[in-house]
């Protein structure tokens, strides 16, 4: 019998935390999971089904798994993946190494599937606001074409990873008990304040994280003729990423029209009744597998142009499920191939 072996790089992380949960109640058919980050946590356990799973030092040539999910961080992935990739191993990958690679597909499974059965060993995990963004804007522009995007996020602070929560959470009990707060993860101080800066500028004046909007969006719609502009700010909360988004179409669409669309496309909950304060917020989003689209309305800039607010567990449809989906996705193409083990 061929028994399907995982493995998680990055274990001990906070996607590689939420990679751990979502297989737990995965409908991807796997045997056994191998968990690795750095030397730091050689040796440690973390439970799975029930189950001691020991952290292991990541290898620097071929792992012996079926599919990799990869959260160790860019410069890890860089470094390693084709060779995680060598003994046979499919790499979904949560970094940026490999997005912009042409011979590598940047894949959300209900926007583009297919193109991750084209893999050669990699396949790219989307940036986290990119993830949480075409999820509802995509069904919108295959029916009436997006020409410009633009998004203005609400970035939390796990974002910038477990140290990101630790340090909202510890400068905040830093300020509540009269003392100036300090900063590491982040440019300036995180409580009581919101952060225009994620990532690195670049020569035009967006950040990277800005940039990766653009680029990602691209890529996964299939579409390079797409204009879009992004703010991405970061804000004190834990988790889930908001974006606010203004579309001007090529065929005009009402808010109903909108709302009616989204309401049978895979991955979206249209939470969209002002009447009854109901929007989305990091509040009811986190934790849940959908993004949450809401204030759907007619953009007063774009005749027939649409304006929403959308909100997304990035942990989770940003990082650690979209990545999972990926795998089941490709097993329930027949897509995943097990390797033969003594
Ligand atoms: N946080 C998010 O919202 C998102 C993150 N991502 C991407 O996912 C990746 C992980 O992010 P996140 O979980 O937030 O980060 P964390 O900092 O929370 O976790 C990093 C993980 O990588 C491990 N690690 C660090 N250095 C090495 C190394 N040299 N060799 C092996 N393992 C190493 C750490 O192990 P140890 O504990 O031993 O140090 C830890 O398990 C990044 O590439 C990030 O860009 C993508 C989308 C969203
Ligand atoms: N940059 C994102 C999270 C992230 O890790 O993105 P990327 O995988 O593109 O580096 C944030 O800080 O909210």
């Amino acid at each position: 019998m061929e028994k399907l072996r995982v493995a998680i790089v990055g274990a001990t992380g906070a996607v590689g935390h939420e990679l751990m949960k979502v297989l737990e109640h995965s409908r991807l058919n796997f045997d056994e999971l191998l968990l690795y980050a750095s030397p730091r946590s050689a040796g440690k356990t973390l439970k799975f089904r029930g189950q001691d799973l020991t952290v292991q030092v990541t290898p620097e040539g071929p792992i012996d798994a079926d599919v990799v999910l990869a959260s160790a961080g860019g410069s890890v992935s860089q470094a390693l993946a084709h060779r995680w990739a060598e003994g046979g191993a499919v790499v979904i990958d949560n970094s940026s190494a490999f997005r912009y690679d042409p011979q590598v597909p940047l894949v959300v499974p209900e926007v583009n599937g297919e193109a991750a059965l084209s893999h050669r060993g990699i396949i790219a995990n989307p940036n986290c606001t990119t993830a949480i963004a075409v999820v509802a804007v995509a069904p919108i522009h295959r029916k009436y074409g997006v020409r410009r995007m633009i998004v203005s996020t609400y970035q939390a602070t796990s974002g910038a990873g477990q140290k990101g929560m630790d340090e909202l959470l510890t400068e905040t009990h830093k300020v509540l008990h009269g003392q100036p707060a300090g900063h590491s993860e982040f440019a300036h101080p995180i409580p009581f304040n919101v952060i225009p800066h994620i990532d690195a500028f670049q020569d035009n004046g967006y950040t990277k994280e800005e940039m990766k909007v653009a680029w990602e969006t691209r890529k996964i719609l299939g579409d390079d003729s797409l204009k879009i502009s992004c703010t991405a700010v970061r804000i004190p909360t834990l988790r889930t990423h908001s974006e606010a988004i203004t579309l001007e179409l090529e065929k005009p669409a009402t808010p109903d029209e909108i709302r009616e669309l989204l309401a049978h496309s895979p991955g979206v909950e249209v939470r969209d009744n002002v009447g009854e304060k109901l929007y989305p917020m990091p509040l009811t989003a986190s934790g849940k597998f959908d993004v949450e689209v809401g204030r759907i309305r007619e953009s007063l800039v774009f005749d027939g142009g649409i304006d929403l607010f959308v909100a997304g567990d990035q942990l989770l449809k940003g990082a650690a499920l979209n990545a999972v989906q990926i795998a089941e996705y490709l097993q329930e193409k027949g897509a995943l191939k097990v390797k033969q083990r003594a």
